[in-house]
């Protein structure tokens, strides 16, 4: 159980996130919504410690994640895997070396540089593709897949973590309708068989109400709206969205391209060589 307290983000006078408390069981799958800006993709990124929060606390299972130094820090992101808008994976590789490198925090830093990887963990690397229906491009460079692939590949790369939780930052917002919604099926069946939580933050309505047995409301930073998605009627969803409540009514499942103009976020986005840069000097310096 994630257990989310008074969390706030600021950045300068703005915040971003603010004064959120949440209770997320084992096993939940949650959709995150708001507006662009709403503070979705910071909320998930100080759950990974990807972003350090101003104040407030991140309990799991009874641990201040918040307070993670070194390797328990790197076990706590091993924990909880981050699927990513723009799939993060290392076009030069192979689809398998990709899946492969979610294994880093289990396999141990000297391997994991060289890349030298047992056959136990390259059959399990292969199952989590097989899962994902892409057993099939283990051997094909990364940067060769559509988007939808490598959206898949990037949650078996997930799966390759075995992650407690699974945060997915607008996993669908690149994709077209028919990748989205193999994506969104995979991330439920994930949810549904290995009793993973996902916590997905989504700009649209629709996919949210069909794939989450939660639907968390964001606007300005709060929370708007907690509920079950029949309880998220017209109003409740014109306060999250405000001024832009009917693009989020009439968008389809994927569209994102109705973000008003300037609200581009300067986000420190991380690449995942940046991460694994950080997670190998992070367990250098003990
Ligand atoms: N590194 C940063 N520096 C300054 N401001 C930031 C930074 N990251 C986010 N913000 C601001 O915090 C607010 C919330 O941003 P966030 O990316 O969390 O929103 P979001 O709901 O995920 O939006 P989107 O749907 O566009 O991704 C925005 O006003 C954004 O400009």
């Amino acid at each position: 159980m994630l257990a989310i307290k008074n969390l706030t983000k600021s950045f300068k006078t703005r915040n971003a996130v603010d004064n959120i408390s949440l209770d997320i069981p084992d096993g939940q799958m949650v959709g995150v919504i708001g507006r662009s800006g709403a503070g979705k993709s910071t909320l998930l990124r100080m759950i990974n410690r990807l972003a350090e929060p101003t104040g407030g606390s991140i309990i799991f299972d009874g641990r201040d994640v918040t307070a993670l130094k070194g390797r328990e820090l790197l076990e706590w992101r091993a924990n909880c895997a981050m699927v990513f808008q723009q799939f993060n994976l290392v076009g030069r590789l192979n689809v398998l070396t990709n899946v492969l490198t979610g294994r880093l925090y289990h396999h141990g830093l000297i391997a994991s540089m060289f890349q030298v990887f047992t056959p136990a963990e390259r059959a399990f690397a292969i199952r989590a593709l097989d899962r994902l229906g892409m057993a099939h491009t283990a051997l094909q460079q990364a940067d060769t897949l559509s988007g939808g692939q490598m959206q898949r590949v990037a949650i078996a790369r997930a799966l390759a973590q075995e992650p407690k939780i699974v945060l997915a930052d607008e996993p669908i917002a690149s994709l077209d309708p028919m990748n989205a919604k193999v994506v969104m099926d995979a991330l439920r069946t994930i949810n549904r068989e290995d009793g993973i939580a996902v916590i997905c933050n989504l700009h649209t309505l629709d996919t949210a109400r069909n794939y989450c047995d939660r639907v968390i409301g964001l606007f300005e930073g709060r929370v708007v709206f907690d509920g079950p998605p029949s309880a998220l009627t017209e109003q409740a969803a014109r306060e999250i969205y405000g001024a832009e409540a009917d693009e989020a009514f009439s968008e389809s499942m994927t569209s994102t391209t109705l973000k008003p103009a300037g609200t581009e976020v300067p986000a420190e986005r991380l690449t995942e060589a940046d991460l694994q840069q950080r997670a190998r000097a992070e367990l250098l310096a003990g």
